[in-house]
């Protein structure tokens, strides 16, 4: 079995809540709330500034310019297109340059991207893209699931959403990082699988904790 295959059955039942989650299902049949997407755009922009140093750090990490180049390329796509879309919601949706630079990230935020960068500085190259792919692999399957969905992806609000999350471009790189976890693993111990396997559970919970941080507009318990 490949050591893809083993990382989707551990996290499945997960996933399965991801699809179920109010906040995604809400995008898929439009009745999300205006503001929990609002909440929601600004905090994965703080998110994605952070992840793209994960893309960053991966390059540092390759040891092949082929591996290099795909880590820059990643790199170039979230600043410059995944970004581009979360900078026309907050036209879309009213929110100033002002506000989104700005923002303080809630704690869900600032504990995935924390542990991300944790584990992209300090670990291996098949532990960061063990930590990163949960977000690229499981995007792209609520992307896809959601466009099944008639109607849904030209939604006035959540259909540019669901379009770029289910694109072949973005799938492209999900399968990328999915072949390279693939080649990454080959040849090491269990004990070293197991360790993979265990940070890609944890970026997985926290994908979970992130629509459920959107959907309840979750701060920090006390206003200081
Ligand atoms: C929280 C989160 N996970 C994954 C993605 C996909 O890049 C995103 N934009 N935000």
């Amino acid at each position: 079995m490949k050591f893809s295959q083993r990382l989707y059955e551990k996290v499945l039942p997960i996933w399965e809540s991801n699809h179920n989650h109010p906040f995604v299902k809400g995008m898929g049949n439009g009745t999300l709330e205006k503001d929990k997407f609002r909440f929601y755009m600004i905090q994965d922009y703080l998110y994605l500034i952070e992840y793209a140093k994960v893309f960053a750090l991966g390059a540092v990490k390759a040891t092949d310019l082929h591996t290099m180049g795909r880590f820059a390329a990643l790199l170039n796509s979230t600043l410059n297109e995944e970004m581009e879309l979360h900078r026309q919601y907050a036209k879309k949706f009213g929110i100033t340059t002002e506000e989104l630079e700005e923002a303080k990230p809630s704690p869900t935020t600032l504990a995935y991207t924390h542990y991300m960068l944790h584990v992209s500085q300090n670990g291996t190259l098949a532990e960061l893209v063990s930590a990163l792919l949960p977000c690229m692999w499981s995007y792209w399957e609520i992307g896809k699931d959601l466009k099944k969905i008639e109607g849904a992806s030209e939604h006035e609000f959540y259909g540019e959403w669901i379009t770029m999350y289910a694109s072949d471009e973005f799938g492209q790189l999900a399968t990328w990082c999915i072949e390279l976890i693939d080649e990454l693993s080959e040849g090491k111990s269990e004990s070293e699988l197991v360790k993979l396997e265990e940070i890609f559970l944890n970026t997985t919970r926290f994908e979970y904790m992130f629509w459920d941080m959107a959907y309840k507009e979750t701060m920090w318990p006390t206003n200081e």
